[in-house]
């Protein structure tokens, strides 16, 4: 066979095995069914840590823990019961074309070899495997290498003949690859007498021919070795030590032993040869916890091969792609238990850290599958990590069956040890594996049957043969030899008689051969006839079959070309995939990265916000500061000044009051002023000053200009002195402070025009005093509301929080609400009114002249008094009834003569 056979059949046996995922229609799962084996004690009187509570139930003692199998076995389980239930069905699929894997796991003396191999007269799983196999198909068996391994683990076909070449060509060979039994040394058990499992699987494809091949292979310390590969002997050193075997992924991706020897058999006494032949190869050292523990993990493959017979139902279709193998493997595992508790030291340390570690990975292995199948995700199944699991990936990746033998030993000093075994199990139980798929290799459209028709064929013959009459034997020769013709006397009778008798016999025997040629000659047309007959249905049925095989040719690569275009467009779509995963972790990327430079921003953007409004505060109270220092010193100086004016004034009137004549009374009313301290204190008046530059510019520069229409106002809101009595201190229950701008008192009248603290003009409470007044209130968004129980009087009146030209129009009056905290940090709260007044331009400006002020005093807190505040001042204060009602009379003119 050449390699394009090889590839053929592998792509075909890739496609029988399902092995490449995309071109399943559906995927099936079953779990990994995991099954409990107890052994019987030692000594039945030793007390055990395991209970059978169920068919499928164990529980650990002491505690209530269970857990649960597929089925327990208990100590009386027979072996034929544990390979019933837990490897046929393994066989049947094996018969059918499927894989499977079974693996006995347990610790040291639990019973996984004996469970595996058993004793000859109470046969393990693996000798009962063999027997079933061969009991089912041992008729329907090809001529030995008919089917022959290619290394590659793939297989090839040949013809009868060559196989028997080959057979010729092996048996003279003194190197043979199949054991002879001779060459093979039976085990101690005695296999000899061994009882054989009588099952036979009914799920043999009659039409098939099979051929059974076996391997075995030795993971030890994480290296393969082939325990039936022959070793070198040599007389002085011995047999050489066995080399190591890679793992190799065939072209469907399932992994092999490269060069691992796989060997024909023909009955199951043969395989078990082989087996004993390679157990006796296994390391087995002695351990402290057993006398001949197994410190390697064995794997025995069974291997079948089968393919359909041609359209005679003789012999198998010469064609590697029809060829379908199946494969079996009995693992029996190396005891599990933990370094520290075997004792060991050296290699046999190193043996049980080899051990352990495997069978780690194959937990890990377990974990991720069963993780990844919970969660939907793909994480990396570490396969890899050891050789036991990296040779069995592909079981684990969805190609067969998986059945685990947990062996427990119910000796109670085993429980520690059981409790791993037994969580291991349970995990086990949870990994799904995709279910294998049945093959339709063999639909060939060939007749069923065909075997069975042909050997009837053959039989029928045979009978025809017995039954056909015998024929005489034909003699060819036409009689005896002629007698002498040589005629001595012309009288001699005898001579002439003689030649006429020989010349009958003779004519005789030519017509009993003309007849028997006549009868040869029927008998062949007859022949002929029934040959003709059976030849033109045979050519019927071909050319039936020829064109069923062009339909379905046809069929089939219309199928290919689709799948192909499915394939181009699965791989499209693929390759789309991944570009649009890999833009998005790009993009994903990009955000990340956005949003972390929008965070640091928005950061600094904080504390730059953070930063102005500290130094905006620091800059405001330099300001303040500045402000207040500059109030005081202008307040200072205008003090002087005034202070001088007033002096003047004084010297004035004295000077006038000397001219006029006036009764002592009045002298004495009216002369010497007391002389004003030289004391600064800022009058509500020069706050509202102040405020209403701070409330002017606030509003914008329409106020500014309203204020500055008022400077000779607010100025003159600073008369002190006895004008100080102009000034409504007013302190009402309410704290509400009104402060009128006045007119500038004259020289002239100063003793008798001292005005009512009170201007009537626009402190007038009547209800009717304003109501033509249209009032413009300009109350800024951040004013706090201050609920006073007075509250200014404006019965038509618009609220504005910030100014428009067009608002002033239909305003007479203006009040500006400023808010602020004084140095008792209480809320001051001013009303800053005006008169709206037309401007040439068709604007309006303001001209203020009444600040109305709310203090609000917490009650109970002592204030402190704020330096530029009045210092409490009897002099300046009016504080009895006589000295308002003096004042206020001072203030009329009238009643001032009256008076006098
Ligand atoms: N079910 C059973 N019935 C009777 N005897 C048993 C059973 N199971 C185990 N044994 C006996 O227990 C002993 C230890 O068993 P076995 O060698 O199979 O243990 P193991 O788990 O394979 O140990 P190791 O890990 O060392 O290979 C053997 O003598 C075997 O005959």
């Amino acid at each position: 066979m050449g390699k394009d056979s090889n590839n053929n059949f592998m792509r075909l046996t890739d496609n029988r095995r399902g092995r490449t995922p995309r071109k399943r229609n559906s995927y099936q799962f079953e779990p990994v069914e995991v099954y409990c084996r107890l052994r019987p004690l030692d000594d039945p009187n030793e007390p055990t840590c395991v209970k059978v509570v169920g068919d499928s139930i164990v529980q650990l003692l002491p505690g209530e823990y269970q857990y649960t199998f597929q089925h327990v076995f208990d100590e009386t389980s027979s072996q034929k019961a544990v390979f019933d239930k837990t490897a046929l069905p393994l066989v049947e699929d094996l018969v059918t074309g499927k894989n499977g894997l079974l693996f006995t796991y347990g610790i040291t003396g639990s019973g996984k070899t004996y469970t595996m191999t058993g004793s000859a007269q109470d046969q393990g799983i693996l000798p009962r495997c063999l027997d079933v196999l061969f009991n089912s198909i041992g008729p329907l068996q090809t001529k030995k290498y008919v089917f022959k391994p290619d290394k590659m683990n793939g297989f090839e076909v040949q013809t009868e003949a060559d196989a028997m070449m080959d057979r010729q060509r092996k048996e003279i060979m003194p190197n043979l690859t199949t054991p002879s039994k001779t060459s093979l040394q039976r085990p101690e058990s005695g296999d000899v007498d061994r009882v054989v499992d009588p099952t036979v699987v009914d799920t043999v494809e009659d039409d098939n021919n099979y051929a059974v091949f076996v391997s075995y292979i030795e993971i030890y310390n994480n290296y393969v070795y082939d325990l039936l590969e022959e070793l070198p002997y040599n007389a002085i050193t011995g047999y050489k030590p066995p080399q190591t075997k890679i793992l190799r992924t065939d072209s469907g991706d399932n992994m092999y032993v490269h060069n691992c020897t796989e060997v024909e058999v023909k009955q199951p006494q043969d395989a078990i040869d082989v087996f004993y032949k390679g157990q006796r190869r296994r390391k087995v050292a002695h351990t402290t916890l057993n006398a001949e523990s197994s410190r390697s993990h064995s794997v025995f493959n069974i291997r079948l091969v089968q393919a359909p017979l041609d359209d005679r139902g003789e012999e198998v279709i010469q064609d590697s792609n029809r060829l379908c193998v199946s494969q079996l493997s009995l693992v029996d595992l190396a005891g599990s238990e933990r370094t520290n508790r075997t004792k060991n030291s050296g290699d046999r340390l190193k043996e049980a850290g080899n051990i352990n570690q495997s069978l780690m990975v194959l937990r890990n292995c377990l974990e991720i599958l069963r993780e990844n199948q919970k969660s939907g995700v793909a994480k990396l199944v570490p396969y890899r990590d050891s050789r036991l699991t990296h040779l069995f990936k592909t079981f684990f990746d969805g190609d067969g069956k998986v059945r685990m033998i947990v062996c427990v030993n119910p000796k109670s000093t085993e429980y520690e040890e059981t409790i791993h075994v037994m969580k291991f199990a349970e995990l086990t139980q949870e990994v799904l594996i995709t279910k294998s798929e049945q093959s339709n290799k063999f639909d060939l459209g060939l007749t069923p049957g065909r075997r069975r028709m042909h050997q009837e064929q053959l039989e029928q013959q045979q009978q025809e043969a017995l039954l056909r009459p015998a024929l005489p034997p034909v003699d060819f020769l036409v009689g005896p030899p002629f007698p002498i013709l040589e005629l001595i006397n012309p009288t001699d009778d005898t001579t002439i008689r003689n030649i006429i008798q020989c010349l009958n016999e003779r004519m005789r025997r030519k017509q009993e051969m003309v007849l028997d040629y006549e009868r040869s000659c029927a008998s062949f047309r007859d022949q002929l006839v029934e040959f003709e007959r059976n030849y033109g249905s045979v050519k019927g049925r071909l050319l039936d079959l020829e064109e069923k095989t062009t339909r379905q040719e046809k069929e089939s690569a219309r199928l290919e070309a689709k799948n192909k275009g499915l394939e181009r467009k699965l791989n499209e779509l693929t390759r789309q995939l991944k570009d649009a995963e890999k833009e998005n972790q790009l993009l994903s990327l990009q955000i990340q990265d956005k949003t972390w430079k929008i965070q640091v921003e928005k950061n600094s953007k904080d504390k730059l916000r953070m930063d102005f409004r500290n130094r905006l505060q620091l800059n405001n109270e330099a300001w303040e500061k500045n402000l207040e220092k500059a109030k005081r010193q202008f307040e200072l100086e205008a003090g002087t000044q005034l202070e001088e004016r007033d002096r003047k004034l004084e010297l004035l009137r004295d000077l006038v009051n000397d001219e006029v004549v006036t009764t002592p009374r009045t002298r004495s009313r009216v002369a010497p002023l007391p002389t004003p301290k030289p004391r600064t204190y800022t009058t509500p008046s020069a706050r509202s000053e102040t405020d209403m530059t701070s409330i002017a510019s606030s509003a914008g520069g329409w106020s500014a200009r309203s204020a500055a229409v008022t400077p000779g106002r607010a100025g003159n809101t600073r008369v002190q002195s006895r004008a100080i009595s102009r000034i409504a201190p007013a302190k009402s229950v309410t704290n509400m402070n009104q402060v009128g701008t006045m007119p500038t008192p004259t020289p002239s009248t100063s003793s008798r025009a001292r005005q009512p603290v009170v201007n009537p003009r626009y402190h007038r409470r009547s209800k009717s005093s304003g109501s033509a007044e249209t009032w413009l209130e300009h109350k800024p968004a951040d004013s706090i509301s201050t609920n006073t129980l007075f509250q200014p009087r404006m019965s038509k009146k618009k609220s504005v929080s910030k100014l428009d030209m067009k608002d002033t129009k239909s305003a007479s009056k203006y009040v500006l609400t400023h808010q602020e905290q004084d140095s008792s940090d209480e809320l001051v709260t001013k009303l800053i009114k005006g008169d709206v007044i037309p401007t040439s331009s068709g604007g309006a400006s303001v001209v203020f002249n009444d600040v109305e002020k709310l203090n609000h005093d917490s009650p109970g807190s002592r204030k402190r008094r704020s330096p530029t505040q009045p210092m409490y001042d009897p002099d300046l204060q009016w504080t009895d009834t006589e000295d308002r009602c003096s004042v206020a009379l001072e203030g009329h003119k009238r009643s001032r003569t009256t008076k006098l």
